[in-house]
């Protein structure tokens, strides 16, 4: 049988005395949006930094295609096909959408091409020349990305983080901060994404989350209160009174 393409098996992690993350286990299925909800301070950013190797985790596994990857540095987990984006801190503002993009796609290049300029790179241009249709960025190719709307710089973010080609997208409140035009572009954009990547998605906009998710995991207080469909989790009594404020 085919291993989930990402599965955590008893993840916690302290800070002091408090159990931010509590023997969290899922799976995500292959070509399927899950998206994390709960409260303020459930843990869901901590859920990410320890599948993304931010945090190391002090009990539990981190398993990508069934390989236990479990407190290997982000480098080696991007290798092993996972990549996360980070809400456009992570762009270089003085630089073009393209040399972003150029950047971030060179891990395509075989290693023997690496010494080469960016420009010379054929597998990361093609890469490049892709993202930037989909993403409707090659009208603004080369603009800095300084220049760019918020809008923009999110979907620019998004696809620096999958110009490696990536298994699994972790996507940290890809909507947030966005106009309603934006944040319904988005959606379908994330939506599509789902053709060639496994998404995980942390959002707290619950309507978004229901017409987006094909899986709801729900945190509360470090723990997996509940996990099923969108329709499932809203139909859930622990999860109404803990993250709905209604029972
Ligand atoms: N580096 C840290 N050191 C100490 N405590 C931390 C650290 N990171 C998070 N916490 C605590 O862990 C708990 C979970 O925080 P986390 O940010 O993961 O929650 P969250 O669900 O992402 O919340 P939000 O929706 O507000 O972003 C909170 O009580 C938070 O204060």
């Amino acid at each position: 049988m085919t291993p989930p393409v990402l599965e955590v098996r008893d993840l916690s992690v302290n800070f002091g005395g408090l159990r931010a993350v509590d023997n969290v286990s899922f799976a995500i299925a292959r070509n399927r949006i899950t998206t994390v909800i709960g409260p303020n301070g459930a843990g869901k950013s901590t859920l990410f930094n320890l599948i993304s190797g931010a945090v190391r985790p002090r009990a539990g596994q981190v398993l990508i295609d069934g390989v236990d990857h479990t407190g290997e540095p982000p480098n080696r987990l991007q290798a092993a096909g996972l990549a996360r984006s980070f809400q456009i801190t992570n762009l270089f503002f003085e630089l073009s959408v393209a040399e972003n993009l150029r950047l971030a796609a060179q891990i395509l290049e075989p290693t023997r091409m690496a010494w080469r300029p960016v420009s010379a790179s054929r597998a990361a241009m093609t890469r490049v020349d892709e993202l930037l249709v989909r993403f409707r960025l090659d009208g603004k190719a080369s603009y800095p990305v300084g220049k760019l709307s918020h809008g923009e710089q999110r979907r620019l973010e998004v696809a620096v983080a999958l110009a490696c080609r990536p298994k699994v997208l972790l996507l940290d409140e890809p909507t947030q901060g966005m106009s309603h035009g934006d944040t319904e572009d988005t959606a379908k954009l994330i939506k599509s994404l789902a053709d060639d990547v496994s998404v995980l998605l942390i959002e707290h906009d619950i309507g978004l989350v229901m017409s987006l998710s094909d899986h709801v995991i729900v945190m509360h207080q470090g723990q997996k209160l509940a996990e099923g469909t969108p329709t499932e989790v809203r139909g859930n009594t622990a999860v109404q009174s803990a993250y709905f404020g209604h029972a």
